[in-house]
């Protein structure tokens, strides 16, 4: 157990890299896919099995948490670790972004933003100062300065000068950070999908300091194409000896086409999600277990699959839970989702390493039917 925070890159493949995050809460492997537990759980899953699904690092969520149950109770009661019972590193985002998607009557202001909170109306506020108080109270090994990220479309002088404000609201977030060792402090690049404006936010963090550099304001609906044509120069604007976390991102060919480009480090909560409305990611594409064909099938979600859900119950079982809405059906669907989530970064882990990504890749896109296989 290391009592900084570091990271080694370990290989390269082209863009793409392979490397290790050093925490004093353990290692994580990259280029690594982060599950998001938002209410301090991943839904559906035991933190043991979120482990066994071979997840280094998970989320949790400033704005949620803040909420509910308040990060003051959740400091009282131990920290977010001992709180869910993961001992291992988490990720907590700053809020800024669920504000602004799931909070009402907000108020954004050079200081910060004002709402109402989406489950009880009550007015909240938050600040860069703010959101750094409450992921220290959560204990978050790694911390998201707070920032502001706009939704798309949006013209060239709105995205400057979100972009803007998120620079200066960066520069706030680091003075509140202080120093502390063993926890990590990442800066979230904006701008759009216009490249001068992405260059000056990276210009701008990187006067700053962090000890990782996201990607933010991309999958919010721009398209594939548009955030991989960001992601051909983004990742290289960022220092090459820090993690690059794309944030939000994605489904499973978002994900190799962002680590074919050098991204280290994703979240997303499509696995999960699509665990609880029935839809399953495998190798070979993806199942939709509500469709009556899956009803008499025997056979497992993907014969090629080890997780428990593939081991022991068939397509007609799974479709069976799922109509009956049995709990179970989330269970194992996520599980299986998450799963076949780590089985891709551990595939392309071992690929960048050995020096054959490109063959992976190929081998990945051509085993993969589009529709409800
Ligand atoms: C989907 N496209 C997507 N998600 C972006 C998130 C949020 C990630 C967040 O997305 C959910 O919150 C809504 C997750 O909870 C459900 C959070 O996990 C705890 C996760 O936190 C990292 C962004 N967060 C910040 N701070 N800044 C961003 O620019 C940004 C961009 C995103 N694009």
């Amino acid at each position: 157990m290391s009592a900084a925070f570091s990271f080694a890159l370990t290989a390269t493949d082209g863009a793409a890299r392979s490397g290790v995050i050093s925490t004093p809460r353990g290692e994580i492997r990259t280029p690594a896919f982060m599950p998001v537990g938002t209410a301090a759980t991943v839904k559906a899953m035991m933190p043991e099995s979120v482990r066994a699904t071979g997840a280094d690092i998970l989320l949790g969520n400033t704005y949620h948490l803040m909420l509910r149950p308040t990060a003051e109770r959740i400091a009282r009661l131990g920290g977010l670790h001992r709180f869910m019972n993961w001992e291992r590193p988490i990720l907590t985002d700053s809020g800024g972004f669920q504000v602004m998607s799931l909070a009402e009557l907000r108020k954004l202001t050079e200081e910060g933003v004002t709402f109402r909170s989406h489950i009880d109306g009550s007015r909240h506020r938050l600040t860069p100062e703010r959101s750094m108080e409450i992921q220290k109270l959560l204990g978050s090994d790694i911390v998201m300065c707070f920032d502001e990220c706009p939704a798309l479309p949006a013209d060239d002088k709105r995205v400057a000068e979100s972009m803007r404000l998120s620079m200066r609201w960066a520069a706030r977030s680091k003075e509140a950070f202080g120093d502390r060792p063993g926890h990590a402090l990442f800066g979230i690049q904006q701008g759009g999908v216009t490249q001068e404006l992405r260059a000056e936010s990276a210009e701008a963090l990187r006067a700053i300091g962090f000890d990782g550099y996201a990607i933010g304001g991309l999958a919010v609906g721009e398209g594939q194409e548009a955030m991989f044509g960001v992601l051909d120069y983004a990742p290289g604007m960022l220092p090459e000896d820090k993690p690059r976390y794309l944030m939000g991102v994605g489904k499973p060919d978002d994900i190799v086409g962002a680590v074919a480009r050098g991204v280290d480090m994703m979240d997303c909560v499509l696995p999960s999600r699509s665990g609880r409305t029935g839809q399953a990611f495998t190798r070979r594409g993806t199942v939709n277990i509500k469709n009556a064909r899956h009803a008499n099938d025997p056979r497992p979600l993907d014969e090629d699959c080890t997780c428990p859900a593939c081991r022991n119950y068939s397509r007609a079982y799974l479709h069976h839970v799922f109509r009956a809405q049995e709990i179970i059906s989330s269970m194992l669907l996520t599980w299986h989702n998450l799963h076949y989530f780590q089985e891709i970064m551990g595939g392309m882990r071992a690929a960048i390493a050995e020096g054959r990504f490109a063959a992976w890749q190929a081998a990945f896109h051509a085993g993969r039917a589009e529709g409800d296989i």
